[in-house]
């Protein structure tokens, strides 16, 4: 047994009402989270997404990277089927923790990628590891899903873990002038599921008087466009 459900309750959002529930793993205290929409029922071709914890993209809506568009897309998704499961994973800067992610983009602002960075600080790129995410869905007796990821390594811990991967929703939001690189790095170094098109494709029309972009209010649709705010 790899996590101990500790508690649920319903939590309304702008996207609908969910059922969240707090899982913790035992091998180190995390908090995962699952968010639950609908009646999961036969548990079969649930829409899931395992969104890996993203502060700054997540709570800051940062554009250096696609992950608090990734989670809009997502909650907007599973909102529209009215069924479905996100599961929020507690490793934050591909597992490295938030100190050892912000020293990592210093090293970035200085020209290393993503990856690059991390070897540098001594890490291996990603430190992932998604087998508690198997056990959440297990638990929630879902046995078969449509998993929204660009990842494939999502999807071979899944198969690994049996819940069975019927279909891969691609999930390609975000794209701007600030995570182009970001973006590639994941194609050309991490194996992610891109397509020349998705790479190539139209950018973010970002509205920012600035570059620090602090003098307007952005708001972010769910399909990852930016509009201005009155
Ligand atoms: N170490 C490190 N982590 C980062 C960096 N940028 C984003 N992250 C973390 O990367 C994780 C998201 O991973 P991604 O590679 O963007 O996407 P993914 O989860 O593997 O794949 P998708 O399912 O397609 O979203 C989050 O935990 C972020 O905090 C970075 O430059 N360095
Ligand atoms: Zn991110």
């Amino acid at each position: 047994m790899l996590v101990e459900k500790k508690a649920q309750a319903q939590l309304p959002t702008e996207y609908g009402i969910f059922e969240i529930m707090v899982f913790e793993e035992l091998a180190n205290g995390k908090e995962h989270v699952a968010m639950i929409m609908g009646y999961i029922g036969d548990g079969e071709k649930v829409l899931s997404r395992i969104h890996s914890e993203c502060l700054t993209g997540d709570v800051f809506h940062s554009l250096k990277c696609d992950c608090g568009f990734q989670l809009q897309t997502a909650l907007a998704n599973i909102a529209q089927e009215g069924r479905g499961v996100l599961i929020y994973h507690r490793a934050e800067g591909r597992g490295i923790g938030l100190t050892n992610k912000i020293k990592a983009y210093a090293l970035q602002d200085q020209g290393l990628d993503t990856v690059e960075a991390n070897e540098a600080l001594g890490f291996p790129p990603d430190m992932r590891d998604y087998n508690c995410c198997a056990e959440i869905f297990e638990i929630l007796g879902v046995k078969s899903i449509e998993l929204m990821t660009n990842n494939p390594e999502k999807l071979e811990t899944m198969r690994k873990d049996g819940i069975n991967v019927v279909a891969r929703r691609p999930l390609v939001v975000g794209k701007n002038k600030y995570n182009e690189d970001y973006l590639r790095i994941k194609t050309e170094k991490m194996d992610h599921l891109f397509t020349s098109a998705d790479l190539d494709g139209k950018n973010l029309a970002l509205s920012f008087d600035n570059e620090c972009g602090n003098d307007k209010h952005l708001h972010l649709d769910h399909q990852g466009e930016i509009k201005d705010k009155e």
